[in-house]
């Protein structure tokens, strides 16, 4: 891991640490050499700020040389003893030739901050680095402002088709269903998706594999067939009278399966709205969450139409005697690729072979109902062909037919040609990324939502995604909290190690109403406040979260919340809003952690830019091996590299135009620096407030580290653990704590440390500590270096709380 920049970046206070301590306790020989120990590190570090270098033995890894000092015995002095130390300057990490981007920058200093109420030495060890010095340099070039923008107007890839033919009565839809689209959904026109499933399904009663791009209405491509082949069969019972007409209790003849219970409920609705135009048939959900019992007493009354998640679905298939599924004709499983990541194969298998066995037995027992399809279709929508959609493709499908907007895609697809880049971003969502290097991350994030939100109307809502839930819980308790009143509220506390937990006096912040509390690291119960940050004087900004650790119950309320919202608001959330969810009017995705993989970058970015709208999209990466990842953004546009321009922020431009407040830079060119690092100051003394704040600031570090390690094998190209900057990162949570003091995860000690250096036979290498030790060890051989990357997510993923948020009732 890249450390050696933060050692040269720790500054010293003047007063306090430096200042030579009295040594209490122990025999007067203890006290002696305490005293001569101290005595040196203070001469080496005053010599040093006098201008001297001191150029002590090198250590590449912070950690490294933390863990060497920790099996000393512990000094007064030891707390600064790494200041010392210099940094190496190595090809992969390096130090800003300058300090700062601006030869008139003085950084700020700990005589700066060191007389402000929230800065005292709380528990001793606390690093308080300038912002702008030995930042990593960008490896790639910045963009003149003359090369092409991407400003020119693109044609839309997943809008309604606009051509007078393409109507939802000329694919063989009934008028009845196609005027309720257009009267009661507003949906005048279908997608090219739309189009090419709806014409297929309606013809033949073969199985199909739909595959289309994020937002193009697959929803519909695969309900709407259902809906209107189910009509057909109610007039077909009518005209013989066999019934009056389909009815809850004729049978259950469709099952639509979604890996999660946000997008189950999601697709529930639609199709709800749906049957607004045949109300006979009765749709109904069994997705957990809820009393088994409350499931199965609807099980009995009988629906047409199920929507579930495979877990509780197998669990009724087995347990539920009213579920009869042996009229079952379709079968949709949604969002394939995520069925199979999330494990649920076992249970698709067990479903579907219950059905094929009761199909068989009542096709035995002669009691068909008539204009029922002989055979079932099953509709598997994925967004790629990988391996694992395969392997669910042999499960479900027969025959299946290739379904999917552009024909061409298709060809490429069935060749085996280049199947994950099929998947693609919609064509009009600009995307763009900013270069800003850890330390600045925090304040960055900041000042681009400012900057986003400054004018009413301009953005309306926003999703940030984080990579585990830790850690987005931080960052909306930095964004609904008044900083700067809850540090100095709390600016009496003896010291952070004496304060008690309890934060339930915050005050309200300014601006926040009703409902809406402020936020408390302590209480997941609330889930959105008034972001007084992010709030300028004409309008009100509202945070939420949403991450697998918060409850069913409250992460729906939260999605219909921010859903039902009219006003500006920004969503902090883990993947779990990644997939399939369609919110309204999100107009801005910003990718604060880069995604696990590409494809859940394409789902992510897909939460914008939906059915033919604008979308705009920006990733935040680190200077260095980060900024590598833009070829994966070129990649998501059809055309590649060639051509595709992607739009590049730097942190300076981003401070400059979210914190200095006319965004133009005057005569005060250092401006955005100075009320970047009052930001920054002021995030840690809030931080340092309060022991529970510390705590979770803590917590997300870790946890966002952890997160790191597990980018899937592909991409640690681009995101290598042993690259990140951990002391630097730390900054970006607010933390002046060295990383090895927070027991950073991965980061072996004693008996564990040894055997894992023993067993990977790298020496001095795998000593290096922290996660990138485990990952010294790993086998050379990719296959099994990707199952391990899979098994790390996984367990992480389980640690994180975020298996959780799949179902599973
Ligand atoms: N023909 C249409 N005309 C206009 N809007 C449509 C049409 N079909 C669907 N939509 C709207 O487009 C949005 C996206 O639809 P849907 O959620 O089905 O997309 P999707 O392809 O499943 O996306 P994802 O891959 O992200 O799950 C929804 O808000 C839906 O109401």
């Amino acid at each position: 891991m890249a450390d050696d920049g933060m050692l040269l970046n720790f500054s010293i206070p003047e007063t306090g640490i430096l200042n030579k301590p009295k040594f209490k306790g122990g025999s007067w020989r203890d006290r002696l050499s305490a005293k001569k120990a101290a005595g040196h590190w203070h001469a080496k570090a005053s010599g040093r700020l006098n201008g001297e270098e001191s150029v002590p033995k090198v250590s590449r890894n912070a950690n490294h040389t933390a863990l060497g000092e920790r099996t000393k015995a512990p000094s007064p002095s030891h707390d600064f003893e790494p200041q010392a130390k210099r940094a190496r300057h190595t090809g992969e990490f390096k130090p800003a030739s300058k300090p700062t981007d601006d030869p008139n920058f003085r950084p700020h200093t700990d005589s700066d901050v060191s007389n402000r109420p929230g800065d005292k030495p709380k528990g001793g060890r606390q690093i308080i680095s300038s912002l702008f010095s030995y930042n990593p340099e960008s490896t790639t070039q910045v963009i003149s402002k003359e090369e092409p923008t991407d400003d020119a107007p693109v044609e839309p890839s997943n809008a309604p088709l606009s051509s007078e033919l393409d109507t939802f009565t000329s694919l063989g839809l009934s008028p009845s269903v196609a005027a309720h689209l257009l009267n009661k959904m507003e949906i005048k026109a279908p997608t090219a998706i739309q189009k090419a499933a709806v014409s297929q399904l309606l013809k033949e009663d073969s199985d199909a594999f739909i595959q289309a791009e994020t937002g193009s209405g697959k929803t519909l491509a695969y309900l709407l067939p259902i809906v209107q082949r189910l009509i057909e069969l109610s007039a077909n019972m009518k005209k013989r009278k066999v019934d009056e007409a389909v009815q809850r209790n004729s049978g259950l003849f469709a099952i639509v399966l979604a890996p999660t219970r946000e997008l189950s409920k999601q697709i529930a609705t639609v199709l709800e709205k749906l049957l607004g135009c045949a109300h006979w048939l009765v749709a109904g959900t069994v997705i957990g969450g809820e009393k088994k019992k409350s499931e199965k007493a609807r099980l009995r009354k009988g629906l047409n139409i199920l929507v579930a998640t495979p877990g509780r679905l197998a669990d009724h298939l087995e347990h539920t005697q009213a579920l009869d599924v042996s009229n079952v004709r379709w079968l949709v499983l949604d969002e394939g690729d995520r069925l199979m990541e999330l494990g649920f194969e076992e249970e698709i298998q067990k479903i579907v072979g219950n059905l094929n066995n009761r199909m068989r037995a009542k096709k035995d027992a002669s009691s068909q109902i008539p204009g029922l399809p002989e055979k079932r279709t099953t509709i598997l929508c994925s967004a790629t062909m990988k391996m694992d959609v395969e392997r669910l493709g042999q499960i479900s499908l027969k025959d299946a037919v290739h379904i999917s907007k552009d024909p061409k895609d298709k060809d490429a697809e069935m060749d085996g040609e280049d199947e994950d880049h099929a998947f693609q971003a919609p064509a009009q969502l600009k995307q763009s990324f900013a270069v800003v290097a850890p330390k600045l991350r925090l304040v960055s994030l900041i000042s681009f939502l400012k900057r986003a939100f400054a004018r009413k109307g301009s953005v309306m809502k926003v999703i940030v995604f984080i990579s585990c839930a830790d850690s987005v819980d931080f960052h909306f308790d930095i964004f609904t909290n008044d900083l700067v009143e809850s540090s100095e509220e709390t600016k009496d506390e003896p010291t952070t190690e004496a304060a008690t937990q309890d934060s339930s006096n915050q005050k309200k912040p300014k601006g926040s109403k009703g409902a809406i509390a402020q936020a408390d690291p302590t209480k997941l119960t609330v889930t959105h406040a008034t972001s007084s940050i992010l709030s300028p004087k004409t309008h009100t900004v509202t945070a939420y979260r949403l991450h697998g650790s918060l409850p069913q119950s409250l992460r729906t309320s939260t999605l219909a919340h921010f859903t039902k919202n009219k006003e500006p608001a920004v969503l902090f959330a883990t993947d779990v809003a990644s997939r399939g969810l369609d919110l309204p009017n999100v107009d801005l995705v910003v990718e604060f952690d880069p995604a696990f993989a590409r494809e859940d970058h394409l789902h992510r970015i897909g939460r914008t830019a939906r059915a033919g709208r604008d979308g705009r999209a920006c990733i935040f990466l680190q200077p260095g091996c980060e900024e590598g990842y833009v070829s994966i953004l070129k990649s998501d546009r059809k055309d590649g590299e060639v051509g595709v321009h992607i739009a590049r922020q730097d942190a300076p431009e981003i401070l400059k135009k979210g914190l200095v407040t006319s965004g133009v830079v005057g005569k005060d060119r250092n401006e955005y620096m100075e009320k970047a690092t009052d930001l920054q100051l002021q995030i840690e003394r809030w931080i340092l407030a309060s022991p529970a704040r510390l705590e979770s600031a803590r917590r997300a570090y870790q946890s966002h580290v952890r997160a790191y390690a597990t980018h899937g094998a592909a991409e640690r190209v681009y995101f290598d653990i042993k690259q990140l900057h951990l002391g630097h990162l730390a900054k970006a949570f607010g933390l002046r704590e060295r990383p090895s003091g927070m027991k950073v995860p991965g980061l072996r000690t004693g008996a564990g440390r040894e055997s894992v250096r023993r067993g990977a036979g790298t020496g001095a290498k795998a000593a290096g500590g922290n996660a990138a030790e485990v990952r010294e060890v790993d086998p050379s051989e990719e296959a099994a270096k990707m199952r391990k990357a899979v098994r790390a997510r996984e367990k992480f993923m389980r640690h994180a709380g975020m298996a959780d948020e799949f179902n599973l009732g």
